[in-house]
């Protein structure tokens, strides 16, 4: 261990720190596993963010493992300031992993807040927010043997006043900065809700220490409420960033904009990113748009190489250009329009924050609120969250269907399992009066297409002539009624 005094006397505290080392800054960009990558730092940072932290390292691999440390964790000159963020449980691993970048951060930050199952397994994160001896240890052999300042990211208590306690005793150990994500542990996936800016208002109201408020970022507007509401020195926004990196400008850019530049980047400055992240990125910030282009959205998830996701992103752009008629530059309206959720509508070229669909009422989940975009700490992709609640979706309409099914009692239903109408007893197939009809033309169709010229009478198109005689033949007894039909 060095000399406790010098080491802690020569590091600059609190708000001298966020003063004079970190530039005062107010718009963050959080720690995201496998998206807070050095590429999208660089371009987070040509838009306005003023301080960025890199994705959350695991203290024990980056401490024995010269390979991991050289794969996950890429700076450059141009990369501060910077706060790096380890998950830990043991105090002096947790150093040793620290000592190998106290030369090029201007901080160190523990992760106390990941919720995710991994984090439960490997005992780090939240799973430490109750053993407060254990935490404050790590605080302090930061705080007493490295050469920048320690800080913390934590969520919070259910209850105000153990959050308070919590905070003071970090900042007790040494932590310089607190980051406060305003929800609790259990607030995650479907359960992430709307995080709290009156418990962080408490938290910071409690504290010396300058204190980010993190949490119901969507637009530039939300920053603003939230340091007001929240008395925060500064706002950290993960998801908020990654649907539109120029989130901290006040701008809503084209989505290709902002994918051809991360991707230049990407190019730019080799090693920034893994084709993982890139195409992860890219799912985010043309996510309004991928629906729309199903093609491109599968190109996306199976090519590899940055030549194919570059291709991609092209394809789009020359798609979306021409959608909107060459249009460059979106100029939002005076007052938003809204749908019926109360969300802003925007057009699907424009960079914007992403909304989980709302869960049917019965589908055993929390309802979900509009500024309730789910987070993933262990950086899973969104499209695998999504996917799973199409599938739940699409599994309650069954149940809805067959449910409906059922309340319609000895009826007989329609032969064609696509719809409830009442089945009609004309019909030869059973099938209610529209399936049938589609049913009778698709057939007409396919005999007329079969029918050869030695059949057709002087003046009479083939479809016509043998359509009436298919009709006649095969659906004899389709002579409907219209009061027989639901
Ligand atoms: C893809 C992704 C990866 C994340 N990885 C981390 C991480 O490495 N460390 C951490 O402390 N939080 C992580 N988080 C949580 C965010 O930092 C942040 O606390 C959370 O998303 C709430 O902020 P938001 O409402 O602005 O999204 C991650 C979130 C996302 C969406």
């Amino acid at each position: 261990m060095t000399d406790l005094n010098a080491t802690t006397q020569r590091k600059l505290k609190g708000y001298d720190f966020y003063k004079s080392v970190l530039n005062s800054p107010k718009y963050i960009v959080a720690p995201m596993v496998d998206h807070s990558e050095y590429a999208w730092r660089v371009l987070s940072r040509r838009y306005n963010s003023q301080l960025c932290y890199t994705p959350m390292f695991h203290a024990r691999l980056f401490a024995e493992s010269e390979n991991y440390r050289r794969t996950q964790f890429i700076t450059g000159p141009e990369d501060r300031p910077l706060i790096v963020q380890f998950c830990a449980n043991d105090p002096e691993t947790l150093l040793k992993a620290a000592k190998h970048v106290e030369n090029d951060c201007d901080a160190v930050d523990i992760n106390l807040g990941c919720p995710q199952g991994i984090a439960r397994k490997g005992h780090y994160g939240s799973f430490l927010m109750d053993e407060w001896d254990r935490v404050c240890d790590m605080v302090k052999i930061l705080h007493e043997n490295l050469n920048v300042p320690v800080t913390c990211k934590i969520r919070v208590f259910p209850e105000v006043s153990k959050t308070i306690e919590y905070a003071k005793r970090l900042q007790a150990a040494g932590c310089q900065i607190l980051t406060v994500h305003g929800r609790t542990r259990e607030m995650k996936g479907h359960k992430t809700g709307i995080a709290d800016w009156e418990q962080i208002r408490a938290v910071k109201a409690a504290l010396d220490i300058p204190v980010f408020a993190n949490g119901n970022i969507c637009y530039f507007e939300d920053v603003d409420a939230c340091l007001k509401a929240t008395g925060c020195d500064g706002v950290m926004t993960a998801e908020g960033n990654l649907y539109n990196p120029a989130l901290f400008t006040g701008e809503l850019p084209p989505c290709w904009k902002m994918a051809e530049e991360y991707m230049q980047i990407c190019k730019e400055y080799p090693n920034s990113a893994d084709i993982g992240p890139m195409r992860a990125h890219l799912f985010k910030i043309f996510a309004p748009c991928l629906t729309e282009h199903a093609d491109l959205r599968t190109d996306l998830a199976a090519k590899h190489t940055f030549e194919d996701l570059w291709e991609i992103t092209q394809e789009l752009k020359r798609r979306l250009l021409a959608a909107t008629n060459n249009a460059q530059k979106y100029d939002p309206p005076a007052e938003w329009g809204l749908d019926s959720r109360g969300l802003r509508i925007l057009p699907t070229w424009i960079c914007q924050p992403h909304f989980r669909p709302e869960l049917p009422q019965d589908s055993g989940a929390p309802s979900q609120s509009n500024e309730g975009a789910s987070t993933s700490e262990s950086g899973v992709l969104d499209e695998v969250a999504q996917a799973r609640i199409r599938r739940k979706e699409a599994k309650l309409e069954v149940v809805a269907s067959k449910k409906a099914r059922k309340s319609l009692g000895k009826l007989p239903v329609c032969a064609s399992m696509a719809c409830l109408n009442v089945g009609s007893t004309k019909c030869a197939f059973s099938c209610c009066k529209t399936c049938c009809r589609a049913k009778a033309v698709n057939e007409r169709i396919s005999v007329a297409q079969n029918d050869s010229t030695e059949n057709r009478k002087d003046g009479e198109s083939v479809s016509e002539s043998r359509a009436a005689e298919f009709a006649c033949q095969a659906h004899r007894t389709l002579v409907y009624r219209e009061d027989e039909l639901v």
